[in-house]
């Protein structure tokens, strides 16, 4: 069996190293960045970036935590290092993980040119591959508008910030998503003044309001300037700056722009064509519970395949397949269920979520019990000298089952995993309180929520 992949971000790598760990012969082909250019050259870099912020943040906070002032100065090419560095890395660690699983890895673009064969062009030259089974990895790009043309130095995609040639003195961050928050937070807490164009009448559409605005409270507070309801439609970019224009009339001006306006799957040029592979009219492969596409051996995963686009989700997809592809129906299914997935959102405050959302359980009209606690009386927050935020936890009132939560505060994105397992396993409320968190923790927040 000679199972074939294309693309060697979080689904591909996956599918890759634990179907050769089941004895198959599997060729993955990249041609960008071993890890996966979303992943390692969006994801990791974006945190990495907020890491610097943060620290920035707490050196401010020194005064607070009974320490003298300390005045910290960014040093770009020293960040841009650190960026690299760590992207190198984990792409070194991937490529070692892979090798010790004995995948032929293959440097080139690959496409399929038949529903069994797939012609790699690479450095080396070209090769056709012949494949019992395949894998369609290949993720997405940044979304660029018909009306901004990026230029890598006022003009921005988010791969072009990590970070920019010159600190932006001011900001316009188009688009209000997970990106376009994240960027913002970033950005100003580097201090840089920063405009958001959104383009809803609040920032992260489909989340939770009362997490929206807690949000949006923090951005105000750090003198964001919020424009609602606008929808960019054109800039002008001279020497000294940039103007957005919005649909209804309003402009904004600053130093610089960042588009944030989402992604496109890399389907194009694929040769989906040649080998009867449906496509929707986004750009995505649809799948079915498998990850199968329309034609049963070819299979789809990550941002390809228009399910929640996030690394985690692709790395499960791509463990599923391999699982499928070696051992059909014989393995035990693995299902991946989509809403029970965690996913956060690395601000400031941190914001992170799972499972059944209280305004989407109100609007299905299902009765649920919701118990919130803030962070302020938490004796590990005061400590920390950061009582934002807090716990909410949604749970079956019959039952006390645990159907969901969100989180807002420090380390948002850790304790969340706390109900992403009682969400997953089906665990009470009651379970929680009984695990008897440490003290002083965050975590006591969850057993009081839960209690
Ligand atoms: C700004 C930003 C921040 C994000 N932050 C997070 C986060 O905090 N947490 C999280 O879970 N997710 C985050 N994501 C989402 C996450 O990066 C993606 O969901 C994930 O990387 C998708 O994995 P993938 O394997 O589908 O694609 P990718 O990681 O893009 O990998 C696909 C690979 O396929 C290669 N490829 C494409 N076409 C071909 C071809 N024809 N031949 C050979 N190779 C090809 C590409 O070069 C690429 O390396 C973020 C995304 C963005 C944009
Ligand atoms: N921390 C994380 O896990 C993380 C971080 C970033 C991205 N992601 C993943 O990437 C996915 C995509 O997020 P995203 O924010 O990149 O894209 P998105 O599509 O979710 O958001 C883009 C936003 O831009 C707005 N927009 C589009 N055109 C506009 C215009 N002309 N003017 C003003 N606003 C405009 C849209 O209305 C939308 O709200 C997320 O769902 C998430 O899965 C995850």
């Amino acid at each position: 069996m000679h199972f074939v992949i294309i693309g060697a971000g979080p689904a591909g790598s996956q599918a890759a190293t634990d179907a050769a760990r089941l004895g198959v012969e599997v060729t993955l082909i990249e041609r960008e960045v071993v890890g996966g250019a979303a992943n390692l050259w969006d994801c990791v870099p974006s945190k990495t970036m907020i890491a610097t912020g943060g620290a920035m943040t707490d050196v401010g906070r020194l005064e607070q935590m009974g320490l003298g002032r300390l005045e910290p100065t960014l040093d770009l090419p020293a960040l841009k290092r650190r960026i690299t560095g760590i992207a190198e890395h984990l792409e070194r660690a991937t490529t070692e993980v892979l090798r010790r699983q004995g995948v032929r890895l293959l440097r080139g673009t690959g496409r399929l040119t038949g529903p069994r064969t797939v012609l790699v062009e690479g450095p080396e030259g070209t090769e056709t591959l012949e494949a019992d089974a395949i894998l369609l990895a290949t993720g997405s790009r940044p979304r660029v508008p018909a009306w901004a043309e990026p230029d890598g130095q006022r003009v921005l995609v988010t791969r072009d910030a990590y970070p920019p040639p010159e600190l932006p003195e001011h900001l316009v961050v188009v688009g209000s998503g997970v990106t376009g928050v994240e960027f913002v937070h970033m950005f100003t807490s580097l201090g840089a003044q920063v405009s958001l164009v959104v383009s809803r009448q609040q920032v992260l559409p489909g989340k939770d309001p009362e997490v929206a605005a807690a949000l949006e409270e923090e951005f105000l507070r750090r003198g964001v300037q919020l424009l609602k309801g606008a929808r960019a439609v054109g800039l002008d970019r001279d020497e000294n700056g940039v103007t957005v224009h919005c649909h209804d009339g309003r402009a904004v001006r600053g130093s610089h722009v960042l588009l944030a306006v989402g992604s496109i799957p890399n389907s194009a040029g694929l040769g989906l064509e040649t080998a009867g592979v449906e496509v929707s009219e986004s750009g995505h492969v649809p799948i079915n519970h498998h990850c199968q596409t329309n034609v049963p051996h070819i299979y789809a995963a990550g941002d390809l395949s228009g399910k929640l686009p996030l690394s985690s989700v692709a790395t499960m997809q791509g463990r599923k397949i391999a699982e499928h592809v070696v051992m059909g129906h014989t393995a035990a299914h693995r299902h991946l269920n989509y809403d029970k997935a965690p996913s956060a959102i690395f601000t400031d405050p941190e914001i992170a979520d799972v499972g059944l959302a209280e305004a989407e359980a109100f609007a299905s009209g299902r009765k649920i019990r919701v118990t919130k606690v803030p962070f302020s009386a938490s004796p590990r927050a005061l400590i920390a000298g950061d009582t934002r935020g807090f716990v909410k936890i949604v749970s079956d009132p019959a039952t006390g089952v645990i159907l969901g939560g969100s989180i807002v505060g420090r380390n948002a994105s850790e304790l969340i995993a706390v109900l992403a397992v009682a969400v997953t396993a089906g665990l009470r409320v009651q379970d929680i309180v009984d695990s008897m968190p440490v003290h002083p923790a965050l975590a006591e927040a969850l057993a009081e929520a839960a209690d």
